[in-house]
Protein backbone atom coordinates (compact mmCIF):
# COMPACT_ATOMS: atom_id res chain seq x y z
CA UNK A 1 0.00 0.00 0.00
CA UNK A 2 1.74 3.54 -1.33
CA UNK A 3 1.28 6.08 1.68
CA UNK A 4 -0.70 9.21 0.39
CA UNK A 5 -1.64 12.49 1.33
CA UNK A 6 -2.79 12.30 5.18
CA UNK A 7 -4.28 16.21 5.23
CA UNK A 8 -7.98 15.72 4.04
CA UNK A 9 -10.18 14.30 5.97
CA UNK A 10 -11.38 10.95 4.95
CA UNK A 11 -15.07 9.95 4.49
CA UNK A 12 -14.95 8.34 8.09
CA UNK A 13 -13.52 11.73 10.17
CA UNK A 14 -16.44 13.35 8.01
CA UNK A 15 -18.92 11.43 9.52
CA UNK A 16 -17.60 11.61 12.81
CA UNK A 17 -18.22 15.52 12.48
CA UNK A 18 -21.88 14.96 11.51
CA UNK A 19 -22.01 14.23 7.59
CA UNK A 20 -24.25 11.80 6.95
CA UNK A 21 -23.18 9.31 3.97
CA UNK A 22 -24.70 6.52 2.26
CA UNK A 23 -23.12 4.26 1.58
CA UNK A 24 -21.96 4.89 5.37
CA UNK A 25 -18.04 4.20 6.23
CA UNK A 26 -17.52 0.71 7.57
CA UNK A 27 -14.69 -0.90 10.17
CA UNK A 28 -15.48 -3.37 12.64
CA UNK A 29 -14.96 -3.63 16.43
CA UNK A 30 -11.57 -6.62 16.80
CA UNK A 31 -11.10 -6.66 12.80
CA UNK A 32 -7.40 -7.83 13.60
CA UNK A 33 -7.78 -10.90 15.12
CA UNK A 34 -8.34 -14.93 15.21
CA UNK A 35 -11.27 -15.50 12.41
CA UNK A 36 -7.97 -14.31 9.41
CA UNK A 37 -5.63 -17.44 9.19
CA UNK A 38 -2.67 -14.73 8.15
CA UNK A 39 -3.34 -12.81 12.01
CA UNK A 40 -3.15 -16.59 13.22
CA UNK A 41 -0.27 -17.36 10.89
CA UNK A 42 1.37 -14.19 12.05
CA UNK A 43 0.67 -14.53 15.89
CA UNK A 44 2.35 -18.25 15.79
CA UNK A 45 5.80 -15.69 15.70
CA UNK A 46 5.41 -14.00 18.83
CA UNK A 47 5.60 -15.81 22.22
CA UNK A 48 2.80 -14.15 24.25
CA UNK A 49 0.25 -11.84 23.23
CA UNK A 50 1.27 -8.37 25.12
CA UNK A 51 5.04 -8.91 23.69
CA UNK A 52 3.09 -9.37 20.15
CA UNK A 53 1.15 -5.89 20.62
CA UNK A 54 4.61 -4.41 22.03
CA UNK A 55 6.25 -5.78 18.89
CA UNK A 56 5.71 -2.36 16.24
CA UNK A 57 6.42 -5.04 12.95
CA UNK A 58 3.73 -7.16 14.09
CA UNK A 59 1.43 -5.07 15.82
CA UNK A 60 1.35 -2.56 12.53
CA UNK A 61 1.25 -5.95 10.26
CA UNK A 62 -1.71 -7.17 11.97
CA UNK A 63 -3.42 -3.55 12.00
CA UNK A 64 -2.93 -4.27 8.07
CA UNK A 65 -4.51 -7.39 7.12
CA UNK A 66 -7.62 -6.30 7.54
CA UNK A 67 -7.21 -3.64 5.44
CA UNK A 68 -5.55 -5.26 2.72
CA UNK A 69 -8.74 -7.91 2.73
CA UNK A 70 -11.57 -5.78 3.03
CA UNK A 71 -10.32 -2.40 2.34
CA UNK A 72 -12.45 -1.39 5.48
CA UNK A 73 -12.26 3.15 6.16
CA UNK A 74 -10.86 2.59 9.04
CA UNK A 75 -8.17 0.77 10.77
CA UNK A 76 -7.87 0.37 14.62
CA UNK A 77 -4.07 0.19 16.04
CA UNK A 78 -3.35 -3.54 17.01
CA UNK A 79 -2.87 -3.37 21.23
CA UNK A 80 -5.10 -3.85 23.81
CA UNK A 81 -6.82 -1.87 26.53
CA UNK A 82 -4.53 -3.75 29.16
CA UNK A 83 -1.54 -2.16 28.18
CA UNK A 84 -2.49 0.44 30.97
CA UNK A 85 -2.43 -1.73 33.76
CA UNK A 86 0.83 -3.62 32.17
CA UNK A 87 2.36 -0.11 31.80
CA UNK A 88 1.60 1.39 35.75
CA UNK A 89 3.39 -1.60 36.90
CA UNK A 90 0.36 -4.45 37.62
CA UNK A 91 1.46 -7.23 35.05
CA UNK A 92 -0.81 -8.47 32.74
CA UNK A 93 -0.21 -12.09 30.98
CA UNK A 94 -2.87 -14.06 28.93
CA UNK A 95 -3.45 -17.35 29.02
CA UNK A 96 -4.28 -19.08 26.32
CA UNK A 97 -7.93 -19.95 26.12
CA UNK A 98 -8.41 -18.62 29.57
CA UNK A 99 -8.11 -14.70 28.31
CA UNK A 100 -5.82 -12.47 30.57
CA UNK A 101 -4.63 -12.72 34.32
CA UNK A 102 -3.55 -10.12 36.77
CA UNK A 103 -2.36 -10.30 40.43
CA UNK A 104 -5.49 -8.36 41.76
CA UNK A 105 -5.18 -5.01 42.92
CA UNK A 106 -6.54 -3.83 46.45
CA UNK A 107 -7.58 -0.42 46.90
CA UNK A 108 -5.13 0.24 49.83
CA UNK A 109 -2.28 -0.80 47.38
CA UNK A 110 -3.01 2.41 44.99
CA UNK A 111 0.59 3.77 45.58
CA UNK A 112 2.01 0.73 44.06
CA UNK A 113 0.72 2.26 40.58
CA UNK A 114 3.11 4.61 38.72
CA UNK A 115 1.81 6.61 35.77
CA UNK A 116 5.50 7.54 35.54
CA UNK A 117 6.18 4.64 33.61
CA UNK A 118 3.08 4.93 30.57
CA UNK A 119 5.08 6.82 28.11
CA UNK A 120 8.86 4.64 28.40
CA UNK A 121 6.31 1.05 28.19
CA UNK A 122 4.06 2.36 25.58
CA UNK A 123 6.57 3.48 23.42
CA UNK A 124 6.73 0.56 21.05
CA UNK A 125 3.02 1.44 20.54
CA UNK A 126 3.20 4.56 19.28
CA UNK A 127 6.14 3.07 17.54
CA UNK A 128 3.88 1.08 15.61
CA UNK A 129 1.33 3.88 15.02
CA UNK A 130 3.63 5.67 13.08
CA UNK A 131 4.79 2.97 11.37
CA UNK A 132 1.08 1.58 10.26
CA UNK A 133 0.32 5.56 9.43
CA UNK A 134 2.82 5.89 7.19
CA UNK A 135 1.79 2.52 5.47
CA UNK A 136 -2.29 2.93 5.18
CA UNK A 137 -3.92 4.55 2.11
CA UNK A 138 -4.56 8.25 3.09
CA UNK A 139 -8.62 7.78 2.90
CA UNK A 140 -8.33 5.21 5.52
CA UNK A 141 -7.83 6.85 8.79
CA UNK A 142 -6.32 5.36 11.85
CA UNK A 143 -8.24 4.83 15.22
CA UNK A 144 -6.25 4.80 18.45
CA UNK A 145 -8.37 3.46 21.36
CA UNK A 146 -8.00 3.13 25.35
CA UNK A 147 -10.55 1.39 27.76
CA UNK A 148 -12.62 3.31 30.03
CA UNK A 149 -11.69 3.64 33.60
CA UNK A 150 -14.46 1.65 35.05
CA UNK A 151 -13.71 -1.27 32.80
CA UNK A 152 -9.90 -0.81 33.49
CA UNK A 153 -10.82 -1.17 37.08
CA UNK A 154 -12.99 -4.09 36.78
CA UNK A 155 -9.60 -6.05 35.36
CA UNK A 156 -7.47 -4.52 37.64
CA UNK A 157 -9.25 -5.42 40.62
CA UNK A 158 -11.02 -8.87 39.79
CA UNK A 159 -7.53 -9.92 37.99
CA UNK A 160 -9.74 -11.38 34.99
CA UNK A 161 -13.12 -11.41 33.34
CA UNK A 162 -16.08 -12.15 35.19
CA UNK A 163 -19.78 -12.26 33.80
CA UNK A 164 -21.52 -9.58 36.13
CA UNK A 165 -18.21 -7.45 37.77
CA UNK A 166 -19.44 -8.33 41.25
CA UNK A 167 -15.98 -8.02 42.70
CA UNK A 168 -15.07 -4.54 41.63
CA UNK A 169 -18.48 -3.42 42.28
CA UNK A 170 -18.38 -4.79 46.22
CA UNK A 171 -15.07 -2.70 46.21
CA UNK A 172 -16.23 0.44 45.08
CA UNK A 173 -18.90 0.80 47.02
CA UNK A 174 -17.21 -0.48 49.85
CA UNK A 175 -14.20 1.95 49.54
CA UNK A 176 -15.43 4.70 46.96
CA UNK A 177 -12.77 7.65 48.42
CA UNK A 178 -10.10 4.93 47.26
CA UNK A 179 -12.10 3.67 44.39
CA UNK A 180 -12.50 7.57 43.04
CA UNK A 181 -9.09 7.92 43.40
CA UNK A 182 -8.27 5.13 40.86
CA UNK A 183 -10.89 6.02 38.39
CA UNK A 184 -9.16 9.45 38.09
CA UNK A 185 -5.65 8.10 38.77
CA UNK A 186 -7.03 5.91 34.99
CA UNK A 187 -8.63 8.76 33.61
CA UNK A 188 -5.49 10.53 33.26
CA UNK A 189 -3.40 7.97 32.58
CA UNK A 190 -5.75 6.66 29.66
CA UNK A 191 -5.76 10.53 28.44
CA UNK A 192 -2.43 10.66 28.22
CA UNK A 193 -2.13 7.23 26.19
CA UNK A 194 -4.62 8.74 23.78
CA UNK A 195 -2.82 12.08 23.24
CA UNK A 196 0.01 9.96 22.61
CA UNK A 197 -1.63 8.38 19.68
CA UNK A 198 -2.64 10.84 18.47
CA UNK A 199 1.03 12.76 18.29
CA UNK A 200 2.07 9.49 17.09
CA UNK A 201 -0.23 9.51 14.03
CA UNK A 202 -3.85 8.17 15.32
CA UNK A 203 -6.60 10.83 13.61
CA UNK A 204 -9.95 9.66 15.65
CA UNK A 205 -10.00 8.00 18.73
CA UNK A 206 -12.27 5.32 20.74
CA UNK A 207 -12.86 4.73 24.27
CA UNK A 208 -14.50 1.17 25.30
CA UNK A 209 -16.25 1.28 28.42
CA UNK A 210 -17.17 -2.47 27.50
CA UNK A 211 -18.78 -2.92 30.96
CA UNK A 212 -20.42 0.03 31.81
CA UNK A 213 -23.82 -2.10 31.93
CA UNK A 214 -22.71 -3.40 34.98
CA UNK A 215 -22.90 -0.19 37.33
CA UNK A 216 -26.31 0.52 39.09
CA UNK A 217 -28.06 3.98 38.47
CA UNK A 218 -26.24 5.41 41.10
CA UNK A 219 -22.65 4.91 40.29
CA UNK A 220 -23.18 5.11 36.30
CA UNK A 221 -22.81 8.52 36.24
CA UNK A 222 -19.57 9.07 38.39
CA UNK A 223 -17.47 6.39 37.63
CA UNK A 224 -18.88 5.69 33.59
CA UNK A 225 -20.25 9.05 32.55
CA UNK A 226 -18.17 11.53 34.14
CA UNK A 227 -14.97 9.62 34.24
CA UNK A 228 -15.01 9.87 30.42
CA UNK A 229 -15.67 13.29 30.51
CA UNK A 230 -12.32 14.00 32.19
CA UNK A 231 -10.73 12.16 29.44
CA UNK A 232 -12.44 13.93 26.41
CA UNK A 233 -11.70 17.09 28.72
CA UNK A 234 -7.92 16.65 28.49
CA UNK A 235 -7.77 15.12 25.11
CA UNK A 236 -9.97 18.31 23.44
CA UNK A 237 -7.74 20.26 25.07
CA UNK A 238 -4.57 18.96 23.53
CA UNK A 239 -6.34 17.88 20.15
CA UNK A 240 -9.38 20.07 19.70
CA UNK A 241 -10.16 18.34 16.09
CA UNK A 242 -9.88 14.93 16.69
CA UNK A 243 -13.08 13.08 16.61
CA UNK A 244 -13.81 11.11 19.85
CA UNK A 245 -15.93 7.75 19.84
CA UNK A 246 -16.90 6.45 23.23
CA UNK A 247 -18.92 2.74 23.67
CA UNK A 248 -20.78 2.52 27.17
CA UNK A 249 -21.69 -0.88 26.31
CA UNK A 250 -25.53 -2.31 27.41
CA UNK A 251 -25.86 1.24 29.00
CA UNK A 252 -29.20 0.64 28.53
CA UNK A 253 -31.56 3.64 29.01
CA UNK A 254 -28.82 6.00 30.60
CA UNK A 255 -27.28 6.03 27.24
CA UNK A 256 -29.12 9.72 26.50
CA UNK A 257 -27.77 11.30 29.47
CA UNK A 258 -24.52 9.52 28.95
CA UNK A 259 -24.34 11.66 25.44
CA UNK A 260 -25.65 14.84 26.74
CA UNK A 261 -22.98 14.56 29.55
CA UNK A 262 -19.76 13.27 27.93
CA UNK A 263 -20.48 14.99 24.45
CA UNK A 264 -18.12 12.85 22.08
CA UNK A 265 -18.44 13.22 18.39
CA UNK A 266 -19.62 9.49 17.94
CA UNK A 267 -21.46 6.90 20.22
CA UNK A 268 -20.78 3.03 19.57
CA UNK A 269 -24.61 1.36 20.22
CA UNK A 270 -24.24 -2.36 21.12
CA UNK A 271 -26.84 -4.67 19.65
CA UNK A 272 -29.88 -4.21 22.18
CA UNK A 273 -29.89 -0.40 21.44
CA UNK A 274 -33.47 -0.12 20.13
CA UNK A 275 -33.98 2.39 17.48
CA UNK A 276 -36.10 4.66 19.02
CA UNK A 277 -33.19 5.07 21.62
CA UNK A 278 -30.59 5.37 18.73
CA UNK A 279 -32.23 7.56 16.23
CA UNK A 280 -32.80 9.85 19.40
CA UNK A 281 -28.91 9.77 20.16
CA UNK A 282 -28.21 9.97 16.21
CA UNK A 283 -29.84 13.88 16.87
CA UNK A 284 -26.79 14.94 18.90
CA UNK A 285 -24.40 12.56 17.61
CA UNK A 286 -23.18 10.29 14.91
CA UNK A 287 -24.13 6.97 15.93
CA UNK A 288 -21.99 3.92 15.39
CA UNK A 289 -22.45 -0.27 15.34
CA UNK A 290 -25.58 -2.04 16.25
CA UNK A 291 -25.01 -5.64 14.46
CA UNK A 292 -24.80 -8.55 16.66
CA UNK A 293 -21.72 -10.44 16.05
CA UNK A 294 -23.60 -13.54 15.63
CA UNK A 295 -25.66 -12.80 12.55
CA UNK A 296 -22.30 -12.04 10.73
CA UNK A 297 -20.95 -15.63 12.21
CA UNK A 298 -24.67 -17.14 11.13
CA UNK A 299 -24.72 -15.23 7.59
CA UNK A 300 -27.12 -15.70 4.74
CA UNK A 301 -31.28 -14.17 5.51
CA UNK A 302 -30.03 -13.49 9.14
CA UNK A 303 -27.47 -11.42 8.69
CA UNK A 304 -28.60 -9.60 4.96
CA UNK A 305 -32.00 -8.77 7.25
CA UNK A 306 -30.00 -7.43 10.36
CA UNK A 307 -27.74 -4.87 8.13
CA UNK A 308 -30.85 -3.69 6.00
CA UNK A 309 -32.40 -2.68 9.19
CA UNK A 310 -29.87 -0.58 10.79
CA UNK A 311 -29.49 1.11 7.02
CA UNK A 312 -33.02 1.67 6.98
CA UNK A 313 -32.44 2.81 10.50
CA UNK A 314 -29.79 5.12 10.80
CA UNK A 315 -28.90 6.09 6.99
CA UNK A 316 -30.33 9.63 7.30
CA UNK A 317 -27.87 11.10 9.78
CA UNK A 318 -24.29 10.80 10.94
CA UNK A 319 -23.33 6.74 11.13
CA UNK A 320 -20.82 4.49 10.50
CA UNK A 321 -21.32 0.79 9.99
CA UNK A 322 -20.16 -1.76 12.43
CA UNK A 323 -20.63 -4.44 14.77
CA UNK A 324 -22.24 -4.11 18.93
CA UNK A 325 -19.45 -5.42 19.96
CA UNK A 326 -16.38 -7.76 19.25
CA UNK A 327 -16.05 -9.94 15.89
CA UNK A 328 -15.42 -13.89 16.90
CA UNK A 329 -12.86 -15.94 15.83
CA UNK A 330 -15.76 -18.39 14.61
CA UNK A 331 -17.08 -15.90 12.37
CA UNK A 332 -16.19 -16.83 8.40
CA UNK A 333 -14.40 -14.60 6.16
CA UNK A 334 -16.71 -14.83 3.05
CA UNK A 335 -19.76 -13.37 5.86
CA UNK A 336 -17.31 -10.63 6.22
CA UNK A 337 -16.78 -10.07 2.10
CA UNK A 338 -20.48 -10.55 2.27
CA UNK A 339 -21.36 -7.85 4.92
CA UNK A 340 -19.11 -5.19 3.18
CA UNK A 341 -20.91 -5.79 -0.44
CA UNK A 342 -24.05 -5.21 0.68
CA UNK A 343 -23.27 -1.79 2.90
CA UNK A 344 -21.10 -0.89 0.10
CA UNK A 345 -24.08 -1.35 -2.60
CA UNK A 346 -26.73 0.21 0.04
CA UNK A 347 -27.69 3.97 -0.58
CA UNK A 348 -30.38 6.31 0.46
C1 LIG B 1 -12.38 -5.80 27.20
C2 LIG B 1 -11.34 -5.60 26.12
C3 LIG B 1 -10.06 -6.22 26.04
N1 LIG B 1 -9.44 -5.75 24.90
C4 LIG B 1 -10.27 -4.88 24.23
C5 LIG B 1 -11.46 -4.73 25.01
C6 LIG B 1 -12.59 -3.78 24.71
C7 LIG B 1 -13.50 -4.30 23.65
C8 LIG B 1 -14.33 -5.47 24.07
O1 LIG B 1 -15.17 -5.30 24.96
O2 LIG B 1 -14.12 -6.55 23.48
C9 LIG B 1 -10.01 -4.12 23.01
C10 LIG B 1 -9.15 -4.71 21.96
N2 LIG B 1 -8.44 -5.89 21.98
C11 LIG B 1 -7.76 -6.04 20.81
C12 LIG B 1 -7.98 -4.89 20.02
C13 LIG B 1 -7.18 -4.69 18.74
C14 LIG B 1 -7.64 -3.97 17.61
C15 LIG B 1 -8.82 -4.53 16.87
O3 LIG B 1 -9.96 -4.21 17.28
O4 LIG B 1 -8.63 -5.19 15.83
C16 LIG B 1 -8.88 -4.07 20.71
C17 LIG B 1 -9.51 -2.76 20.30
C18 LIG B 1 -6.91 -7.19 20.42
C19 LIG B 1 -7.10 -8.48 21.09
N3 LIG B 1 -7.19 -8.70 22.45
C20 LIG B 1 -7.26 -10.04 22.70
C21 LIG B 1 -7.19 -10.74 21.46
C22 LIG B 1 -7.18 -12.27 21.30
C23 LIG B 1 -5.90 -12.85 21.86
C24 LIG B 1 -5.01 -13.57 20.88
O5 LIG B 1 -4.90 -13.29 19.69
O6 LIG B 1 -4.31 -14.45 21.40
C25 LIG B 1 -7.09 -9.78 20.44
C26 LIG B 1 -6.95 -10.01 18.97
C27 LIG B 1 -7.33 -10.66 24.06
C28 LIG B 1 -8.20 -10.03 25.07
N4 LIG B 1 -8.20 -8.71 25.43
C29 LIG B 1 -9.16 -8.48 26.40
C30 LIG B 1 -9.77 -9.72 26.71
C31 LIG B 1 -10.89 -9.91 27.71
C32 LIG B 1 -9.16 -10.69 25.89
C33 LIG B 1 -9.39 -12.18 25.94
C34 LIG B 1 -10.64 -12.57 25.29
C35 LIG B 1 -10.39 -12.83 23.83
O7 LIG B 1 -9.50 -13.65 23.57
O8 LIG B 1 -11.11 -12.22 23.00
C36 LIG B 1 -9.45 -7.18 27.02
Amino acid sequence: MDAEDHTKPTLFAKVLRGEASSPPPIWLMRQAGRYLPEYRELRSQSKGFLDFCYSPDLASEATLQPIRRFGFDAAIIFSDILVIPDALGQPVRFEEGVGPRLDPLALDALDDLDPGRLSTHLAPVYEAISRTRRALPGDTSLIGFAGAPWTLATYMIAGRTTPDQAPTRRAAFADPDRFDRLITLLADSVAEHLCAQVDAGCDALQIFDSWAGTLDTLSFPRWSADAIVRIVGHVRGKHPNVPIIVFPRNAGDRLRDFVETVRPDAVGLDWSVSQDMGRAVQKSVCVQGNLDPMRLVAGGEALRRGIDAILETYSDGPFVFNLGHGIVPETPIAHVEEMVAQVRASSR
